[in-house]
C-alpha cells in the first residue's frame, strides 16, 4: 500500500472524527476570521492615519484612526482567545471520542488478534497517537485564518502597488517550494518515529508487568539493554526530524528577508519618485511582515499535518481490524434449563454418583466435541480430530503432556478461538449458532492467571455483572470458599486490590477467579489450572470449594493437581491432539501406560 493511499485513510478518519463537532470547529474558524479582518484592518488605519492625518496635521483623524486601532486590539484579543478555545475544546472532544473508539474496538478484536499485537502498541495506538491527532485538530482554526490572512493581504498589497507586490510574494513562493519539500521528506521520519514509540510502549509495559520475572532472574540489565536500544531507535528518528527541521529554519527566516528588503529598496525610490505616499509605504511594509508569521508557521503546521496524518492511519488500521470471532447472523436460543431435550442413547453414560442431586440445576450443560481440529493461525494443528461427550452436570479432568493442547481445548468452548473443522455443542446447539453474550453467559471460566483489576473485592467478583447484589456476591465467593479470607481482610468486600491483585495472593486470588466465574451461575464452569497457586496445606479447602462449585453442573477443568484430578468423574487424557484414553483417574493409572507416564512427569506425588 502506497504512503499516500494510507494517508488519505487517516485523514477521512479525521474528517469523519470531526463531524460530530463540526459546529465547535466553525465557531473556532468565525472567531479566527474576526481576529483576521482586525489584523488587516490595523495597517489600514495606520496608513490613513499617516497620510490623512499625520502629514496633513488633522489631529482628529489621527485620533480617530489610533482609538480604533486600540478597540480592534480588543476585539480582536478576544477573537483569538475564542479561537483557541473552541480549537483546543474540538481536538479534546476528538481525542476522547476515538479513544473511546479504539477501546471499544481492541476489547471486541479476538484473542488471535492480542496473541500477535504487544500490549504497549495499542497503548501507543491509544496515548501517543492520539495526542498527534490532537495537535492539528487545535490548528484547523489557525490554518483557516492564516490563509485568508494571506489572501487578503496580498489583495490589500496588490491595491496599493500591483509591481511591487509582485517583488515581495517572490518570497512566498520560495517558501512555498520548500515547504513541499520539507513535508515530502518529514513524512517517513514522523513514521517511523512513531512505530519507534510504540515498540519502546511495548518493552516497557512488559517491563513492567514482568517486573517479578525481572528480578526473579536479576534481568535488569537485560531490560535496562532493550529499553535502551529503543530509546537510541528513537533519538535516532527524532534528531532526523530535528535535523530536518533545522535546516528548513533558515530559509524561512531568510526569504520574508529577502522580500523586506526589496520592498524597502523599490518602495522607498518610489516614494523619492512621488507614486507612493509614506503611509502607503509603511502600510505595505505592515502587510508584508504579516505575511511572514502564518508562512513561518506553515513549516510547523504542515509537520504537524503530517504527524497527525501518520497517526490517524496508524488508528485507521487498528479500527479496520475487524474481529474473527462474530456473532451469527441470527443467533439461535440455548433450550431452558429445565428443557434440555434428552438423548435416550446417553443415559448409559451418565455419570455415577454424587451428581444431580436434589435441588441442583436441571440437567443442562451437555458439551460435545465433535471431530474437532484446530491450530493457532496457520500455525499447525494442535488438536486432530477430538471427540469428546460431557454430559450434564459432569466433571471431566483433561489430562496431557505440556503443550498437548488442554488449554487450548478448554479456550474453544467459549470461542475463544473457533476450530478448523468438526464443531463444538453446547446443549444440541453448534457454539458458533449463540450469541457471543449468551454462550459466555452460560459458559463461566476462570485461568491460572486469576486477573484481578483495580477495585474492590466486591467489583471484582461482580466484574461481568456489576448489577448483581451484594448477596449474590457473597454466595459467589462462599461457593469458590473465598468468604472467610474476604471477610478477614479490613474492608471486607469493600477492600481495594491492587491494578493487578498483587496484595493477595495466588491462592486467593485464584478463589476470586472461581467466584467471578459462578457468579452468573453458568451451565459450563471451564476451569484451566485454577489451583495452582493454593497452598497445599490449604488445597483441602479449595477442593471442597470446588466440589461445591462443581455439584451438578458440568465443569471441564485441568489441573497438574492430583487432589484436583481426583474430584472428575472422569479424566480424558490429550495426546498427539486427540483423546488418547478416557476413564477414571484409578483406572487410567491401572490401564494406561502413556497416562502414568504423564502423570508421572507431572506430579512429583500422585
Ligand atoms: N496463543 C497461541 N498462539 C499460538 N500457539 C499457541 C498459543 N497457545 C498455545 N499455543 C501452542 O499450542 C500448543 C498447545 O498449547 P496449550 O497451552 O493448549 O497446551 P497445554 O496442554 O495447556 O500446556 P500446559 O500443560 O503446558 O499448560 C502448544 O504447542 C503451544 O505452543
Amino acid at each position: 500500500m502506497s504512503g499516500s493511499t494510507d494517508n488519505a485513510r487517516g485523514r477521512r478518519l479525521l474528517l469523519a472524527a470531526l463531524r460530530p463537532h463540526r459546529w465547535g470547529l466553525l465557531a473556532g474558524i468565525a472567531a479566527g476570521l474576526v481576529w483576521c479582518a482586525g489584523k488587516v484592518a490595523v495597517p489600514r488605519l495606520v496608513g490613513i492615519g499617516i497620510d490623512d492625518g499625520l502629514a496633513t496635521g488633522d489631529t482628529r483623524t489621527l485620533v480617530v484612526c489610533a482609538v480604533a486601532v486600540a478597540a480592534i486590539g480588543v476585539v480582536s484579543g478576544a477573537a483569538a482567545g475564542l479561537r483557541r478555545y473552541f480549537g483546543q475544546v474540538v481536538a479534546w472532544r476528538v481525542e476522547a471520542d476515538l479513544r473511546v473508539r479504539i477501546f471499544a474496538h481492541v476489547q471486541r478484536l479476538h484473542p488471535a488478534f492480542h496473541d500477535r499485537t504487544p500490549a504497549g502498541q495499542l497503548m501507543a495506538r491509544a496515548a501517543t497517537d492520539l495526542q498527534q491527532i490532537q495537535q492539528p485538530v487545535v490548528s484547523i482554526a489557525m490554518i483557516v485564518s492564516n490563509v485568508v490572512t494571506v489572501l487578503a493581504v496580498t489583495v490589500l498589497l496588490a491595491m496599493i502597488d500591483a509591481p511591487l507586490t509582485v517583488v515581495a510574494l517572490g518570497s512566498v513562493l520560495l517558501i512555498g517550494a520548500g515547504t513541499r519539500r520539507f513535508s515530502a521528506r518529514l513524512q517517513p521520519l514522523a513514521r517511523r518515529l512513531q512505530n519507534e514509540l510504540a515498540g519502546l510502549a511495548s518493552v516497557a509495559e512488559e517491563t513492567v508487568t514482568g517486573i517479578r520475572a525481572v528480578k526473579g532472574f536479576g534481568a535488569e540489565e537485560v531490560e535496562e539493554e532493550r529499553l535502551r536500544g529503543r530509546t537510541a531507535a528513537i533519538l535516532d528518528a527524532a534528531l532526523g526530524m530535528t535535523r530536518l527541521r533545522a535546516a528548513f529554519l533558515p530559509l524561512i527566516e531568510f526569504f520574508p528577508a529577502l522580500g523586506l528588503a526589496a520592498v524597502l529598496w523599490t518602495g522607498g525610490r518610489a516614494v523619492a519618485a512621488g507614486s507612493l505616499t509614506v503611509g502607503e509605504l509603511v502600510q505595505f511594509n505592515y502587510y508584508v511582515l504579516m505575511l511572514v508569521g502564518p508562512l513561518r508557521m506553515t513549516g510547523m503546521i504542515v509537520a504537524q499535518f503530517q504527524r497527525g496524518f501518520v497517526a490517524a492511519t496508524l488508528v485507521d488500521g487498528l479500527l479496520r481490524t475487524r474481529p474473527e470471532i462474530v456473532d451469527p447472523p441470527a443467533p439461535r436460543s440455548l433450550p431452558a434449563r429445565d428443557a434440555v431435550p434428552g438423548d435416550p442413547a446417553d443415559t448409559d453414560r451418565r455419570p455415577a454418583g454424587g451428581k444431580g442431586r436434589a435441588g441442583s440445576p436441571a440437567p443442562a450443560g451437555a458439551v460435545r466435541f465433535e471431530n474437532v481440529w484446530f491450530g493457532y493461525g496457520d500455525g499447525p494443528d494442535v488438536l486432530r480430530g477430538v471427540d469428546l461427550r460431557i454430559e450434564p452436570g459432569e466433571t471431566v479432568a483433561v489430562v496431557g503432556a505440556t503443550g498437548s493442547g488442554k488449554s487450548t481445548l478448554l479456550s474453544l468452548i467459549p470461542r475463544f478461538y473457533d476450530v478448523r473443522r468438526g464443531r463444538i455443542t453446547l446443549d444440541g446447539l453448534d457454539v458458533r449458532e449463540l450469541s457471543l453474550a449468551a454462550l459466555r453467559r452460560e459458559v463461566g471460566v476462570a485461568f491460572e492467571d486469576a486477573f484481578l483489576f483495580g477495585g474492590t473485592i466486591e467489583e471484582n467478583v461482580a466484574f461481568a455483572d456489576p448489577g448483581a447484589s451484594p448477596a449474590h456476591v457473597r454466595r459467589a465467593a462462599r461457593l469458590a470458599g473465598a468468604h472467610e479470607f474476604v471477610s478477614a481482610l479490613p474492608g471486607g468486600y469493600g477492600a481495594p486490590v491492587g491494578e493487578r491483585g498483587l496484595s493477595l495472593s495466588g491462592g486467593q486470588r485464584q478463589r476470586l477467579a472461581l467466584a467471578r466465574a459462578i457468579l452468573a451461575d453458568p451451565r459450563v464452569l471451564v476451569l484451566d489450572d485454577v489451583t495452582s497457586a493454593v497452598d497445599p496445606a490449604k488445597e483441602h479447602e479449595i477442593r471442597d470449594a470446588m466440589a461445591e462449585v462443581m455439584r451438578g453442573r458440568t465443569t471441564i477443568l485441568v489441573s497438574h493437581r492430583a487432589a484436583t484430578i481426583a474430584l472428575a468423574d472422569r479424566v480424558v487424557l490429550i495426546d498427539g491432539g486427540r483423546v488418547a484414553a478416557e476413564g477414571t483417574h484409578a483406572g487410567l493409572v491401572a490401564g494406561s501406560a502413556r497416562y502414568r507416564e504423564v502423570v508421572a512427569a507431572h506430579w512429583a506425588v500422585v
